[in-house]
């Protein structure tokens, strides 16, 4: 059976059990399993997905239970009211809250989450019209035309419709153009902002997202809880629940959906034993579990640090290879400039580093189907100024401009938008997605599907076309035979190509490649450097850090010479090679400026006497 079916099937099974004789202890049991798998799906999205950590999902529970709470029982409106209610005044606060917290980073945006968490607690917990710390009794039963949900084995049905909607929707949303973004920012598994922004997309936004679907989710489990419990009061919403969905999320595997639901099911069925049992065992009446806990999520994260579903899942039937539609339409390309028109203008451009000018004033100039190489002793100033060129720095003075645009100040994603595609000295693919997947995040400019759209399931035919577009540039650099591998088990060198691919799959009019060549073994440089010979045949234009000689002297049109911060020298291969200048820069000259003495002596790459430049990296 495949896992897709068996999925089917288990919520068929889920979805029958109240008609089934399964007595009320389990159906309560389920009840909340599944009222805490909505929340943990949040966090899976959040924390595990996104490696924001959240402590306060608890408080957005709060706000969806005390909206219904409130609308019901002292306005006397409608539940479904309440959940529109509910719905409507959690996105507003996750949005103000996440763009007031978001953009802190390491340890201050879990903190600034205890904190609101702790707020909205006690802001619920002293409002009189909310009935402080009493809560709120008598809420009524939700109502479906004459379907009365007001006994657990019939609310029992919403909690579980809710809970595996909302699984299907975070499934299909991880499998798609956002999704990919949102599993590309991950920091703590090697992720970040730099390389989704390349490809064209606003992270915060991202971040955001996740931030106001997480709470949406917890929201909706409030109005659920409210209702089944016809009541509702502050201490669920508190920092210790929030802190124990965490704890679900990490128990069950942060980073999956099969992992809320097991995460919910273990600490709900374990905190009810421990309950009974802690006190037979020290005595007393104390809360006992959660210091088993506190042990236990040291254990997994020690042992298990992906959780304990991967355990489960490793039972069940792998995913099988989506296959690639490869008639899909193409996705639309851009229209390119002439050979020789001009592309990429450097004017003047500076940057300074408090101190230190790490670029002074280079000036140089691409024209379309142009190879140009950027060379220079290390710490002259190269991956600077492709930063700058790239975005990722701003410029302290100069001008750059793209195919007649001025991108000099603008975003790395606008700069994308405008038709630069780069990759990494440090590849930055995601090692947990295949490597079509990876490819395809290079279509996202391309592409329109958003996040709504892709939870719904509604992006089939563009994705189509995306992942036909990924094999096609797979099939470019010769990879397609591991399409369907994940990134991380990749060598270097092929790594370094899907990252080719994937800037190609935006379709670029300028590709910058920032030493492509490092650490690749001899074969490996053979091979990329086959790719770059048939890309420039194809009249791409590259620029191209490198600190191989042979590799770049084969492959390039043109060099631009840098040496502290400065323009060297600009010409063909055999000009720089001739160049006594460049010679001299490369061997460590003695006449270091001033200014530059606080810089690493240039180790640069020997220059034998003949024409070729050796290094010890080999050669192509
Ligand atoms: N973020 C930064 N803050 C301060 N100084 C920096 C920063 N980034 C680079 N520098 C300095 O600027 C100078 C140029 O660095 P850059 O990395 O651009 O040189 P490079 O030519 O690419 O060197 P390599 O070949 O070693 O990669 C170096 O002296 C470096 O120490």
């Amino acid at each position: 059976m495949k896992r897709f079916h068996l999925a089917a099937v288990a919520a068929v099974v889920v979805l029958l059990l109240p008609l089934l004789p399964v007595p009320d202890f389990w159906i309560t049991q389920l009840n909340y399993i599944g009222l805490f798998s909505l929340v943990v799906l949040g966090l899976v999205l959040l924390t595990g997905v996104g490696g924001l950590t959240s402590f306060g999902q608890a408080a957005f529970a709060g706000v969806g239970a005390y909206a219904t709470g409130y609308l019901s029982v002292v306005m006397g409106l409608s539940p479904w009211l309440g959940l529109v209610a509910g719905v409507a005044v959690t996105g507003v606060l996750a949005l103000l809250i996440g763009m007031l917290t978001l953009r802190m980073s390491g340890h201050y945006l879990p903190l600034a989450t205890i904190c609101w968490c702790l707020a909205l607690y006690y802001l619920i917990g002293n409002l009189d019209a909310l009935g402080k710390y009493d809560g709120l009794l008598g809420l009524p039963a939700v109502q479906l035309g004459d379907f009365s949900f007001q006994s657990e084995r019939r609310i029992y049905w919403l909690i579980w419709i809710a809970a595996l909607l909302a699984a299907l929707g975070v499934t299909r949303l991880l499998d798609s153009r956002p999704g990919r973004i949102m599993r590309a920012l991950n920091t703590h598994r090697g992720g970040g902002a730099t390389m989704p922004e390349a490809m064209g997309a606003s992270t915060f936004r991202y971040k955001l997202t996740m931030f106001v679907i997480a709470a949406l989710l917890a929201s909706v489990s409030g109005w659920l809880y409210a209702h089944m419990q016809r009541s509702v009061n502050p201490s669920p919403f508190g920092i210790k629940f929030g802190i124990e969905y965490l704890f679900m999320a990490v128990i069950g595997g942060i980073a999956t959906v099969g992992g809320a639901f097991t995460g919910a099911a273990l600490v709900k069925l374990a905190e009810d034993q421990l309950k009974v049992w802690l006190p037979m065992v020290f005595g007393g009446s104390g809360n006992y579990e959660i210091i088993v806990f506190g042990i236990a999520l040291v254990l997994v994260l020690r042992f298990a640090p992906d959780g304990l579903w991967p355990l489960v899942s490793r039972w069940l039937p792998g995913r099988p290879v989506k296959p690639v539609d490869e008639d899909a339409p193409k996705l639309s390309a851009r229209s390119h400039p002439p050979r020789g028109a001009p592309l990429l203008e450097v004017r003047k451009i500076r940057k300074a580093f408090g101190g230190l000018t790490a670029v002074n004033d280079i000036s140089f100039t691409i024209r379309a189907g142009d190879i140009v190489g950027l060379i220079g002793p290390n710490g002259a100033g190269k991956s600077t100024t492709f930063n700058l060129i790239s975005g990722v720095l701003p410029l302290t003075s100069g001008e750059v401009e793209l195919l007649g645009q001025r991108v000099d100040g603008r975003a790395s994603r606008d700069i994308a938008r405008a038709g630069l595609s780069r990759t990494f000295q440090h590849v930055k693919l995601v090692p947990d997605m295949t490597v079509l997947e990876n490819v395809a995040v290079g279509t996202y400019l391309r592409t329109k599907t958003g996040t709504l759209r892709a939870m719904l399931g509604l992006n089939g035919a563009e994705e189509a076309q995306a992942r036909a577009e990924a094999l096609r540039q797979l099939r470019r650099i010769g990879l397609e035979n591991q399409a369907h591998e994940l990134a991380g088990n990749l060598a270097l060198g092929p790594q370094r190509l899907v990252e080719i691919a994937r800037a190609l799959a935006s379709d670029p009019s300028l590709l910058l490649l920032d030493e492509p060549a490092a650490g690749l073994r001899h074969q490996e440089k053979e091979a990329l450097a086959e790719v770059l010979r048939q890309l420039k045949a194809e009249g791409l234009s590259l620029l191209l850090v490198e600190h191989d000689m042979d590799f770049v002297m084969k492959l390039t049109d043109r060099i631009v010479v840098m040496e502290f911060g400065r323009w060297l020298m600009e010409g063909t291969p055999a000009e720089v090679q001739a160049s006594p200048a460049v010679r001299a820069a490369y061997l460590g000259a003695d006449d270091l400026p001033d200014e530059r003495r606080a810089t690493p002596k240039p180790a640069g790459l020997p220059l034998g006497d003949g024409p070729t430049y050796s290094s010890d990296e080999g050669r192509v």
